[in-house]
């Protein structure tokens, strides 16, 4: 069986006094992809945040491959580096190349040799076709362009778990396919283990094996892709499907 990369526990989260997330419980195993599908408002970056460490919780449990995670800045530090998240609006250095955007991390925090993982970034530059743009700044590229190095940068870190929170949803039409194609790749090719948020709703039926729904904070869903999007169980999954065109 599937080593378990990921398991939350009656995990709730507030802001202030008001309740963002409600009791979300569910578990992840190494090659598996989960979406996170939802109208808007309804938890979806909060939870994503909150498996990073970018949101506090108040009670409930995540654990990171069997170990349970100590909410403290530091556990989140070393995390981070096991993590990789890539964000809709991408956050690389604007005064670093894009190379360097790439070395950063590796080479200041895992302290890994510069030559080593130059070496393995011009690989995965190639593998999403910029190869020729390792000298440019990020003003100079694409929306497209600036995403799949978000996607490359954080790739580098050799995560066991990627996160990606819509990170189509500032692109022109034309640049999204791009970067879904490399996100599926991902699946198809390196069986990465993904939590994605997306509103793209015929990527997400080709990469989900699992899909939670929510709504309000809750999870009101919890199957396989296939079977969400083929039998959807609740009134509210499939009127959401429906107003999403699917
Ligand atoms: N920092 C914050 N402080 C207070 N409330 C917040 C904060 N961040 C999010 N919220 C609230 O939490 C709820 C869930 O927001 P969240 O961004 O997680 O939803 P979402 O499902 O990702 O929505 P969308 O699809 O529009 O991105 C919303 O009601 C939002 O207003």
């Amino acid at each position: 069986m599937a080593e378990e990369i990921l398991k939350v526990e009656h995990l709730n989260k507030f802001y202030g006094d008001w309740q963002a997330l409600h009791d979300i419980s569910f578990d992840l195993k190494k090659g598996e992809v989960v979406t996170l599908l939802g109208p808007s408002g309804s938890g979806k970056s909060t939870l994503i945040r909150t498996l990073n460490g970018l949101e506090d919780f108040k009670d409930g449990a995540i654990y990171f491959k069997g170990e349970k995670v100590d909410p403290s800045p530091k556990t989140w530090q070393g995390l981070r580096q096991k993590i990789g998240m890539v964000f809709q609006s991408y956050d690389l250095f604007p005064n670093l190349t894009v190379m360097d955007n790439i070395l950063l991390a590796p080479t200041k925090v895992q302290n890994r040799p510069r030559e080593e993982v130059k070496k393995e970034a011009m690989e995965l530059l190639e593998r999403v076709q910029l190869a020729d743009q390792a000298d440019s700044y990020p003003r100079q590229l694409s929306g497209g362009q600036k995403q799949r190095i978000a996607i490359v940068r954080a790739l580098a870190m050799h995560p066991e778990l990627m996160l990606f929170d819509e990170v189509t949803a500032s692109l022109d039409p034309e640049m999204v396919r791009g970067v879904l194609n490399i996100v599926k790749e991902l699946s198809d090719r390196d069986h990465m283990t993904m939590i994605i948020v997306t509103h793209e709703m015929n990527f997400a039926s080709q990469i989900a094996d699992k899909v939670l729904f929510l709504e309000d904070g809750k999870i009101l869903e919890q199957t396989p892709g296939k079977q969400f999007f083929e039998h959807p169980q609740t009134e509210r999954a499939k009127e959401f499907l429906s107003s999403m065109d699917f």
